[in-house]
């Protein structure tokens, strides 16, 4: 049974001037996997993001997440729905520069008013998954970006969320830090079962996915399986990126 079903999903930007990002789509996702979204600049790889973490609405087309669409739901219902059952991974980390690295990861918790013992429970456990345990009393721009994307990580996730979503995440880190969050989102995915759907123009970032969707000019173009070794996956990514066009120009 799928966690997330994207049927013949279209998005249409503007009124005079209509320009077509995003053209009958169809996804689904099972529990547990890690799904990769990658395209061209422009190939409308945000878009589907943005609809299938509410952030916008679709033009036609439904997207199901277990079994509910979320479009269905009114106001404080769909906010609930986002806090609950979603974590969002940004490429800037988002964090929020006046709290502390902990006070950044149990801001869900807070919101939800969960009890402070609860949080700091939850806190100690998610930092030594994140290798953030030394950093918790740390203001955001006292870390690195490798660091702060770690916290950012702890955040999106706390809460247990349904499906965790990510729009480039290894996008502002250099290789090495990137290399290191990807090992957490992988190894996060595989412990916990966690859903997780990432968009990158990263090759490498890619390679720790399971399956990755090839969207061009708005619809898909391609699929591939990772079988289980990291640098033949990495070798199917770049083939399939040369396909597209300009291998890692434009990516
Ligand atoms: N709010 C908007 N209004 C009008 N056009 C938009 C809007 N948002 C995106 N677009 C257009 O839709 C297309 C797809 O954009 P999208 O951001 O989804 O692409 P992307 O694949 O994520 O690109 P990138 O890799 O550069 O981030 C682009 O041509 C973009 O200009």
């Amino acid at each position: 049974m799928e966690i997330l079903k994207v049927s013949h999903l279209s998005k249409t930007y503007g009124k005079d001037v209509m320009y077509h990002a995003l053209n009958q789509i169809s996804i689904s996702v099972e529990p547990g996997e890690f799904v990769g979204v990658m395209g061209p600049s422009g190939s409308g790889k945000t878009t589907l993001l943005n609809m299938i973490s509410t952030v916008d609405q679709p033009t036609t087309g439904d997207i199901l997440i277990h079994d509910l669409n979320p479009m269905d739901l009114k106001g404080d219902e769909l906010a609930l729905f986002r806090r609950r059952k979603l974590g969002f991974v940004f490429q800037d980390f988002n964090l929020l520069d006046t709290l502390t690295v902990g006070e950044n990861v149990v801001l869900p918790l807070t919101l939800d008013r969960i009890s402070v013992m609860e949080q700091d429970k939850r806190l100690q456990n998610i930092a030594k998954t994140l290798r953030i345990e030394h950093l918790l009393d740390k203001r955001t721009y006292e870390v690195s970006g490798g660091e702060a994307q770690r916290t950012a990580i702890a955040r999106a996730i706390i809460h247990n969320p349904s499906l965790l979503l990510a729009d480039e995440p290894t996008g502002n880190l250099d290789s090495k830090a990137a290399r290191t969050v990807m090992e957490l989102f992988e190894k996060i995915n595989k412990e916990q079962q966690l859903t997780t759907i990432m968009v990158t123009h990263d090759p490498v970032a890619a390679s720790y996915c399971g399956r990755i969707i090839f969207i061009k000019d708005g619809t898909i173009f391609n699929e591939i399986h990772s079988g289980g070794s990291k640098p033949q996956f990495y070798q199917q990514i770049i083939d399939v990126l040369s396909l597209l066009g300009g291998a890692t120009h434009g990516f």
